[in-house]
């Protein structure tokens, strides 16, 4: 059983009050593990970001709990704190506004390491920052020098990576690394997390709107909808015999994740996906196993 580093247990956020208040996640539970990624996949609006913010400790939760190697983080002592922020490290959507324009790719890769790793001095900062964009399968003499703007699309996220790398994490937040690249580049960046994950034992969230992504990266999937997960298990079971309606609608726009479900291409009539979404939406209290590793939400 590999090392569980994170864990979500019965998180809740809410955001507002009253009538205009807004549930982003209901009694999330789930954990990361060391060498193996979740995938935590839904539409928009789903709660997948917000789920990503607390694990972050970017958003207290309302109720429920983030434990760190089984301890509360909450009311953790500073220098636990300071060792969670290095250990959780996270890779944004677009890779463009996460990096400063002003500054060269070896400056990005720089201030990780004296912020995270004050022990790296003198010129062994300037070759960790070579093996890192190595890492990442950059040629540091081309792409140290370089600014942001000189990338692809493609390298600024190897670069955004290698960024999270260089503080030593033991786990990567990844929300939507790919959707902003190109088609042609998105799987060379998946592939690249899947062994980043083995090589460096790190327990991977990996947040995607395409449930069919999760293949490529994930061993475990959690499928979300109105900030509760409705479903989730070993990413082949889940993928390929789905149990919970929702799932079947996520998998119903697969392969080609720009065609909506409401679309007569995914053929499902409009009444029913509404049907699908009004069920999945309820308060999903009851949980119904169906094999150790395959849980759904009963609707
Ligand atoms: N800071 C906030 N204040 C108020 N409501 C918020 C805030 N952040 C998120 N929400 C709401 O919470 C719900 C979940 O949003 P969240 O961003 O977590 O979903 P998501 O699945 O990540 O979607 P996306 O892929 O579009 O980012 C949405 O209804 C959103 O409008």
């Amino acid at each position: 059983m590999s090392e569980t580093i994170l864990t979500l247990d019965r998180v809740t956020k809410t955001f507002g009050h009253g009538t205009s208040a807004v549930h982003a996640a209901r009694a999330i539970s789930f954990s990361l593990q060391a060498g193996r990624a979740l995938a935590l996949v839904g539409e928009s609006g789903s709660g997948k970001t917000t789920c990503a913010r607390m694990a972050m400790r970017e958003y207290q939760p309302t109720s429920g709990q983030i434990l760190y190697k089984g301890r509360p983080v909450e009311g953790a002592k500073s220098d636990e704190i300071a060792r969670y922020r290095r250990s959780v490290q996270m890779i944004f959507q677009d890779p463009f506004a996460s990096l400063n324009p002003a500054h060269t790719i070896a400056h990005h890769l720089r201030r990780p390491l004296k912020l995270h790793r004050p022990e790296i001095k003198g010129t062994d900062i300037d070759s960790t920052v070579r093996e890192l964009l190595q890492r990442v399968r950059l040629d540091p003499d081309l792409v140290a020098p370089k600014y942001p703007h000189e990338l692809s699309g493609g390298q600024r996220q190897r670069v955004s990576i290698a960024r999270a790398l260089a503080a030593k994490p033991e786990v990567i937040v990844a929300d939507e690394p790919t959707s902003m690249l190109d088609v042609s580049v998105r799987l060379g960046v998946l592939n690249l997390l899947n062994e980043m994950k083995q090589e460096m034992n790190l327990g991977l969230l990996y947040i995607t709107h395409d449930i069919a992504t999760a293949r490529y990266v994930a061993e475990d999937i959690a499928v979300m909808y109105a900030g509760q997960i409705v479903e989730w298990g070993s990413v082949a079971g889940v993928i390929d015999n789905p149990q919970h309606p929702y799932t079947r609608l996520l998998l119903s726009a697969v392969p080609d994740p720009d065609v909506r479900f409401e679309d007569p291409k995914a053929r499902l009539r409009p009444e029913e996906v509404e049907n699908i979404r009004r069920r999945s939406a309820a308060p999903q209290d009851e949980i119904v196993e169906l094999e150790p590793d395959h849980f759904m939400r009963m609707v």
